[in-house]
């Protein structure tokens, strides 16, 4: 392996600077994460490092799976013994090995984003929260952040103890923790929470894994969020060897509680930083990249950084304006068709980005209608269908059997008698004798109440759980999940009914013991908590496989990371992207903006951005300007590529025309700050006193057009007004931010 030839000097520097902080610091594309995996098979070939002392931390289990196949590829089965994972990942495996310090026994459950709602709304109701005070999004919400902030139910009840509402909030936190630990359970958040919780009450265990670790790397760096931040400082400060890498301009989960200053304040961290800028990008064509830079110029709070190419200006970037969503998406279809027929592009390398996933139907239909073969990330996954989630209730309760929420989810299923008048007395039950749900129903024939057919259907269940669990020792995971399917009867009910949705759930179980077998051949650890803990870590982005010629449908947060020669942005309209929330925030238009530039980064060879004037959302006709970030980019690496049939289009064209004549962001002066930054200028030179903004006022909103008050509330100089948008429907917006006008 001669690093010389495979990276140009700074990534060469990067790649051999072993010892003390760095930080490498680079645009997209510019060969971040290959520089991560070339120091890692430098530091064991030619620096002697033993695997063992080393932590990767990537942000998907795929980048991780990959990370570890180049390295395993460069220097052969010295590979082994690495940490290459997720922070999940890698909290699990610590997590299991000193569960007994937590508290928790090693077989503990991991609780999905399914499992972690039925358990709020089980605490909820106990605590009597009505879902029309205060919703389990909410409350699930507010546990998460708390969460990722390092605050415990017990520290966020006494933070807001005169708040009324959080305090109720505070209280199903409480009994949820309590919950969570007597199921023996962890929800996501859990595991980098506990991990640090760890560390911080056992020194001895956390010097043990500073030990161990002597070399930390961590991709992506900018998208972690303060406990995972906390994480990597607690046990970088053993060895100080750690690398880490990211671009403030990718930051694209703030609203999951990451933090784009942990980045900015690495050198604060670590004495003496040695910092490494990458300035080259290898992934695109020169087009691509000068609009790339254009765009996120706009943002203000950024550091200035430099990314240029030796690559060809190439083709411009294609900006096509369908007149419905329809037309948006054929002419997808269409080009991807032509493009396949003039020049050697596969399905595969075409990718289209959106914002979110329910933008994926209308091209779903187009790519149906035009045979091209598709595949969606995100949506459903599979180990979220309903049948799938049945039986992998069985094998989790069977793994723990102290997991309340997946016995009370298959205990009636498939259906044998037990009502939920009887689950409501066992839960009376284990709750007065405070033990778990299945070490009451042991003791079905003392709990008052059941009549004796309620008890013989509940020992019915119980024989078949023992059976189950006195197996598990025995039989491998794909031979479990045949009998579990057998002997419950689940997969007979679906063979004898009629709905033709249970033949594809045959499939789909069919293909569950499938997965078991796969597992069980290509994993060294096969046991069923193993199997379960894959099952309930890996996220849509690691199922995407690129040996199948399709093209691949995803979500912008979603492509992070990857790249494609051809990129198709869909839905490039004001109200989507940017949506209409950034029109009130200059952080999440900044967000948005930062999420643009990672879609447009995606592209090597071509890149498309397309709209469509009107479009169904929510089952009604919206119409949408095109997005402003199109605006953002030069004219000279741009070229209209068309429109939708206009003859039935006059009224939709000449609407959008005349908010376009009004409304022209970089007419504002918004040159080096984002446009919003300029809007609220504009209005805070005091041209409207909120006072006038009163129900019954008609409006003009350059963006949104006419528009009446429905309801205002004042406070001070500003107001939160509800407007009905004569063509917008219904908004929540800001008088103080908003540009309004009185009519
Ligand atoms: N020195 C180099 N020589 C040849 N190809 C390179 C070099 N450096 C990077 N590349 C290629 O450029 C592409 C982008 O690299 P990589 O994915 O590592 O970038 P990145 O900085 O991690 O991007 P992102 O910010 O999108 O995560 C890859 O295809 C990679 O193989
Ligand atoms: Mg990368």
């Amino acid at each position: 392996m001669n690093l010389k030839e495979l990276l140009n000097s700074e990534q060469y520097e990067a790649a051999t600077h072993i010892e003390g902080p760095l930080l490498i610091l680079a645009g997209a594309g510019s060969g971040k994460t290959r520089v991560l995996t070339y120091r890692i098979a430098n530091m064991i070939t030619e620096k002697d490092i033993f695997p063992y002392n080393i932590l990767a931390i990537t942000f998907t289990n795929k980048a991780a799976g990959e990370m570890r196949e180049r390295v395993k590829k460069l220097i052969g089965e010295r590979a082994e013994g690495m940490w290459i994972s997720t922070f999940h990942s890698s909290c699990v495996r610590i997590l299991r090995r000193e569960a007994e310090h937590m508290g928790f026994n090693s077989n503990f459950t991991i609780y999905d984003s399914y499992d972690s709602k039925a358990l709020v709304k089980q605490c909820m109701k106990e605590i009597g929260i009505d879902e029309k005070d205060i919703t389990d999004k909410e409350i699930i919400g507010t546990i998460s952040n708390s969460k990722n902030e390092l605050m415990n139910a017990m520290d966020f009840k006494k933070k807001n103890e005169s708040n009324y509402r959080k305090n109720k909030i505070a209280d199903v936190f409480l009994l949820y923790t309590k919950r969570l630990r007597a199921n023996n359970a962890m929800d996501f958040d859990d595991l980098i929470f506990n991990t640090v919780q760890l560390f911080e009450k056992n020194p001895e265990v956390l010097e043990f894994y500073q030990r161990k670790f002597k070399y930390i790397m961590v991709d992506e760096y900018q998208d972690t969020n303060y406990a995972q931040y906390k994480l990597v400082k607690a046990l970088a400060q053993g060895s100080n060897n750690i690398c880490v890498v990211g671009d403030d301009d990718q930051c694209i989960y703030q609203w999951r509680g990451a933090d784009i200053q942990n980045i900015l304040d690495f050198e604060k961290d670590f004495k003496n930083t040695k910092v490494v800028k990458l300035e080259q990008n290898y992934r695109s064509k020169g087009a691509i990249l000068q609009s790339a830079n254009s765009v996120i110029k706009y943002n203000s709070k950024r550091k200035d950084k430099v990314l240029r190419t030796e690559q060809v200006i190439g083709e411009k970037l294609k900006i096509y304006r369908g007149y419905t969503d329809k037309d948006e998406a054929a002419f997808v279809a269409r080009e991807i068709k032509k493009i396949r027929e003039d020049s050697p592009f596969n399905y595969k390398d075409f990718a289209i980005l959106y914002r979110m996933n329910s933008q994926s139907r209308t091209f779903e239909d187009a790519f149906r209608r035009a045979s091209i073969p598709y595949r969606i990330l995100g949506g459903l996954r599979f180990y979220d269908r309903k049948e799938i989630k049945d039986i992998m209730g069985y094998l989790k309760l069977i793994n723990n059997p102290q997991d309340d929420i997946s016995l009370q989810r298959i205990i009636n299923v498939p259906k044998r008698a037990i009502g939920d008048a009887t689950v409501q007395k066992i839960r009376d039950f284990a709750k007065e004798t405070d033990e778990c749900l299945y070490s009451a129903i042991l003791d079905i024939d003392f709990i008052p109440g059941l009549s004796s057919r309620a008890k013989s259907s509940v020992n019915k269940f119980l024989n078949l759980m023992n059976g189950f669990i006195e197996l598990r020792e025995e039989m491998t995971i794909s031979q479990i999940i045949k009998k579990i399917l057998e002997d419950t009867g689940y997969m007979k009910a679906l063979k004898d009914s009629k709905d033709p949705e249970d033949e594809s759930r045959v499939e789909n179980l069919k293909e569950l013991v499938s997965e078991a077998v796969d597992f069980e051949n290509n994993n060294e650890d096969k046991s069923l908590e193993a199997f379960l803990e894959q099952a309930t870590l890996v996220s849509d982005t690691d199922n995407y496989n690129e040996d199948d010629d399709n093209v691949v449908l995803m979500t912008v947060h979603a492509s992070k990371g990857l790249e494609f020669p051809a990129v198709f942005m869909v839905g490039m309209e004001n109200g989507i992207f940017p949506s209409d929330a950034c029109f009130n925030s200059n952080e999440e238009m900044e967000e948005a903006r930062r999420l643009c530039y990672v879609a447009i980064t995606r592209a090597e060879e071509k890149l498309y951005l397309t709209s469509a004037e009107q479009r169904m959302v929510f089952g009604r006709t919206s119409c949408y300007p095109q997005s402003d970030f199109i605006e953002e980019i030069p004219l000279n690496l741009k070229e209209n590529v068309g429109s939708g049939n206009r003859a039935v289009n006059k009224l939709g064209t000449q609407k959008s025309k005349t908010l376009k004549k009004e409304y022209n962001p970089h007419a504002l002066g918004a040159k080096n700050g984002s446009f919003s930054s300029s809007l609220t200028n504009n209005t805070a030179s005091g041209k409207v006193n909120s006072k006038e903004f009163v129900p019954g006022r008609k409006i003009q909103h350059p963006k949104f057009g006419e528009g009446t008050i429905i309801t205002a509330s004042h406070s001070g100089e500003k107001a939160m007004l509800t407007i009905a948008f004569t063509n917008m429907g219904i908004k929540k917006l800001d008088s103080s931010i908003a540009p309004l006008k009185l009519l």
